[in-house]
């Protein structure tokens, strides 16, 4: 008689997911329908955020975070767009600030997803290499890690001035030490998730998902960024970000 132990389960892969902010009004760019379906060479920002992702082979899913009231449009609009066949994607509704729609991005997640990159819709440009960095790093065991470049600028902190005066300067911070970060910002999971459900997300260091992190004291880590993963905020960056496609375009002949 043969006696037959039962087969081992075997692990489940894990997948790295692209949670895509796409919820806000674009303030700063102007009047007009919600920033990341703003047309950019003709197609909307989000949809090349979205592609943006996609590109890396290492995203299985794209959860993209849409306006709170148009996420069933905001669902017509990818479906319409061909996406690589390695790349499932989600359309949840957003929340009233940027972290509040992480936060949704983040609930929706399956559970067999262990590696979260965030991405601003914002950032339609970020080189498939930027993307495929922040994923190997994260992957080799940093919880945290942010694609950031050197500053052009000196920066200045500066105190309130009195009514109808200037702001003074309080300090210079020494400018080689400082970082202007971008995103897809990548993290473990659970580090990320702990971070947004213990860190407050209106709070100090809030304005990026990797300083909610820091205030765990989780330590964050450093890929270089690059210059074409600018943020689209004001009407100049869009004028920038349309060369920068129209450069591209021309470079690969079509
Ligand atoms: N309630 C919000 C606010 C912002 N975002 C997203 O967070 C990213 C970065 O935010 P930002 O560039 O500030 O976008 P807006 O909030 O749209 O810009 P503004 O502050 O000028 O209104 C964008 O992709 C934006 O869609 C979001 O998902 N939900
Ligand atoms: C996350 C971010 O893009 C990193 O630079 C940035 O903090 C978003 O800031 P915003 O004012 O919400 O656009």
């Amino acid at each position: 008689m043969s006696s037959m132990s039962p087969t081992p389960e075997r692990p489940r892969p894990s997948r790295t997911a692209a949670v895509i902010p796409a919820a806000g009004r674009g303030v700063r760019l102007g009047p007009g329908t919600p920033k990341a379906l703003r047309a950019l060479g003709g197609t909307p920002m989000l949809i090349h955020a979205v592609r943006a992702m996609a590109a890396s082979r290492a995203v299985g899913l794209v959860v993209v975070v849409a306006p709170p009231d148009g996420a069933p449009e905001v669902k017509n609009l990818v479906d319409a767009h061909v996406l690589p066949a390695h790349t499932d994607y989600l359309v949840v509704p957003g929340g009233g600030t940027r972290q509040e729609s992480v936060g949704l991005g983040l609930a929706a997640l399956p559970e067999d997803v262990s590696v979260v990159l965030v991405h601003d819709a914002a950032r339609p440009l970020v080189p498939v290499d930027t993307v495929d960095a922040v994923v190997e790093a994260v992957r080799g065991g940093a919880p945290a890690v942010v694609p950031a470049l050197p500053l052009a600028d000196t920066v200045k902190e500066v105190g309130p001035g009195g009514p109808g005066e200037p702001e003074p300067v309080l300090s210079t911070p020494e400018r080689s030490r400082l970082r202007a970060v971008q995103t897809p910002q990548g993290f473990d999971r659970d580090t990320l998730v702990r971070a947004h459900a213990e860190v407050a997300v209106d709070g100090e260091g809030a304005t990026d998902d990797a300083g909610m992190v820091e205030r765990l004291g989780a330590p964050v880590v450093v890929v270089p960024g690059h210059e074409e993963a600018f943020k689209v905020t004001r009407p100049l960056d869009l004028v920038l970000a349309e060369a920068v496609l129209a450069r591209r375009r021309a470079n690969d002949g079509f």
